[in-house]
């Protein structure tokens, strides 16, 4: 698909192709999208020997690219074949509660170079790959943000969270519980199929979970680095097997190295389908001689390790960080997807500066599943909020009353409990998968 926009910075022709690879080397067009995205992003060139297993990846995750060219060529000037702004997306199952999952159009990749920025190019690409994905049937996007303040004003809000942890291991580390099933060092490579199998498990169990992409396992087993694929010959892997020898979670880590101090082990991935299983990979990451830390930037904020542990001090966080940006793309087929743990009713007024989800909608909550009717503009709502501000709501990671208090959303005090009672989930939302 070809497009043209004519924005500040002259016309600007689109594409849009699937990631592709020709003789087994990414094709010119992905190879122009991987200089672009690597620039954009601070990173050095493609290395030569890693562009043809990235375009791999990128083909097994059925990736979508958008690439904007300039075609005015200028004299030395990078060729008009490497895109000015690129824009990829690709679509995996989020975890919406009681192990409903609903596939959810990813963005990522999204850069735009320096001498094309704020001419409106980021809001031509999101514009029309949000219009196009709703006008597929897709409900939901997603994204992760390099910076809190660019997705708001396209409707995007921030809907899980997680800690940075350092976990202090030295003499006194202990957990309370007593152990349970047991813990083994594989080889990585075993994790290329376990590690699939085991996160199938956490996708299942954990609301906010997105399903991964191909590079997940790859890392895991030691073949690919998070930033190139390039084997990782300092990763170790350990597996927690239950007493019945069902593989149920598994911990990938590093050694910091004799010159850090205190001597730091770091997890690369952790992956748990259960609270026993992953108390018993902390179980063995505290037990590893050596070492005095365990750093870990993808712990749940709602995490029962600090209760487990003995002495709850060992435990410190470091920061808490914006995890998953969500954008309700069509409400009444978000919220009719979603597992409700209590029943109830809410009419909602639904504000959308790109008019894909404006408009106001009853909500019918009966024994967890959720009816969502479209009322006409004149019937009265309970509440008004941003599609931003229901992308926050939508998982249960933020709460109305907190919004309300930040003057995010209008309405009485009785409605904005009665949206936290219906919204309100057990356990906060949770996803560890970058993309
Ligand atoms: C999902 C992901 O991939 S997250 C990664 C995002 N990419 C990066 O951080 C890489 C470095 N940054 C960039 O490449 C670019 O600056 C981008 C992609 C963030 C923005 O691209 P641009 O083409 O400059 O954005 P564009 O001109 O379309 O701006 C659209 C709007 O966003 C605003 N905006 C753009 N970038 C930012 C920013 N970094 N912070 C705050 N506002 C921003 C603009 O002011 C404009 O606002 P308005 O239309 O409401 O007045």
């Amino acid at each position: 698909m070809e497009t043209s926009t004519a924005n500040q910075a002259g016309t600007i022709r689109i594409e849009q192709f699937p990631a592709g690879l020709e003789d087994g080397r990414p094709d010119a067009r992905t190879m122009g999208w991987f200089e672009a995205v690597r620039a954009g992003f601070h990173d050095g060139a493609p290395e030569p020997e890693h562009v043809a297993e990235q375009a791999a990846g990128y083909v097994a995750d059925g990736r979508i690219l958008r690439a904007a060219y300039d075609d005015e060529a200028r004299p030395g000037a990078w060729g008009t074949e490497i895109p000015v702004a690129t824009y990829g997306t690709m679509v995996h199952a989020l975890n919406v509660g009681g192990g409903r999952q609903l596939p959810t159009h990813q963005i990522t990749g999204v850069t735009v170079r320096p001498t094309h920025r704020r001419r409106g190019l980021l809001r031509s690409l999101i514009i029309q790959d949000l219009e196009q994905a709703a006008a597929n049937g897709l409900a939901m996007a997603a994204l992760q943000a390099s910076e809190a303040t660019i997705y708001g004003r396209f409707g995007f809000g921030a809907a899980t969270f997680t800690r940075s942890i350092d976990v202090d291991v030295r003499e006194r580390f202990q957990l309370r519980s007593s152990s349970y099933g047991t813990m083994e060092l594989v080889d990585p490579a075993a994790l290329l199929d376990l590690a699939p199998r085991i996160f199938a498990g956490f996708q299942a169990g954990t609301m906010g979970s997105l399903d991964r992409q191909y590079s997940y396992a790859q890392v895991a087993a030691g073949r690919w680095q998070w930033e190139k694929p390039e084997p990782n010959r300092k990763l170790r892997t350990a597996v927690h097997f239950l007493p019945n020898g069902e593989p149920a979670g598994y911990v990938a880590y590093k050694f910091a190295g004799w010159d850090t101090e205190p001597h730091t082990m770091k997890v690369v991935d952790l992956v748990a389908s259960s609270a026993a299983s992953y108390l018993e990979l902390w179980r063995y990451l505290g037990s590893i001689d050596l070492v005095q830390r365990i750093t870990w930037p993808m712990a749940p904020v709602e995490d029962p390790l600090p209760w487990a542990l003995a002495d709850a001090r060992r435990y410190a966080v470091k920061s808490e960080e914006d995890m998953l940006w969500l954008r309700v793309l069509d409400p009444a087929a978000a919220l009719e997807a979603r597992h409700f743990e209590r029943d109830g009713t809410l009419a909602i007024a639904i504000q959308d500066p790109l008019g894909l989800a404006e408009g106001k909608f009853r909500l019918d909550v009966d024994g967890g599943r959720c009816r969502v009717k479209r009322l006409d503009s004149a019937a009265p709502a309970d509440l008004t909020l941003g599609v931003d501000v229901l992308g926050s709501l939508y998982l249960g990671g933020a709460k109305a009353r907190t919004l309300a208090g930040a003057g995010r959303l209008d309405g009485g005090d009785a409605a904005v409990d009665r949206l936290d009672r219906l919204f309100g989930t057990s356990a906060a939302p949770y996803c560890i998968t970058h993309f």
